[in-house]
């Protein structure tokens, strides 16, 4: 099985990370994930990443950076999530296709309940944080 390839977003204001509730209407639903989405034909991860946000939200946003990637096997598919530091330029949040979207502390980040395959990448946003501290 080839891995879906994902780019996903880190969008940080001060100590508060931008989290994305999935739609309960769609695969995986009601579970946290980092805002993003699958690359389409002909687009780079960076291309995918500023596409996708204003898709979901309505907003300009530019790539800063790589935190990591993880892998998942969830049996029907493999994911391939890149996660990406991005800086929001502008535009207000709106909420196009999320259950719910929120600012969570980074000391909340390992309550959530997150897509499996965002359980590694929180891991690396922490100890990241950690070692920039
Ligand atoms: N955007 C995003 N997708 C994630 C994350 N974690 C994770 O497992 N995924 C999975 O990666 C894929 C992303 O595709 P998408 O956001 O375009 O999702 P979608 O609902 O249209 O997917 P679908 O076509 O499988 O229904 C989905 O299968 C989703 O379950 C994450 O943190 N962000």
């Amino acid at each position: 099985m080839k891995p879906i390839q994902v780019s996903a977003a880190i969008i940080r204001k001060g100590d508060f990370i931008l989290v994305a509730q999935r739609n309960h209407h769609d695969d995986l639903g009601l579970k946290w994930e980092f805002p993003g989405g699958k690359i389409e034909a002909n687009e780079t991860d960076e291309e995918c990443m500023v596409r996708e946000l204003h898709e979901e939200f309505g907003i300009q946003s530019k790539v800063t950076g790589f935190l990591g990637e993880s892998t998942h096997n969830y049996g029907s598919k493999i994911v391939c999530l890149k996660a990406f530091f991005v800086e929001h330029v502008s535009g207000e949040f709106q909420k196009r296709v999320h259950q719910n979207i929120k600012w969570v502390h980074v000391n909340e980040l390992k309550d959530m309940d997150w897509a499996p395959a965002d359980i590694k990448l929180v891991d690396l946003l922490l100890e990241y944080l950690q070692s920039s501290n």
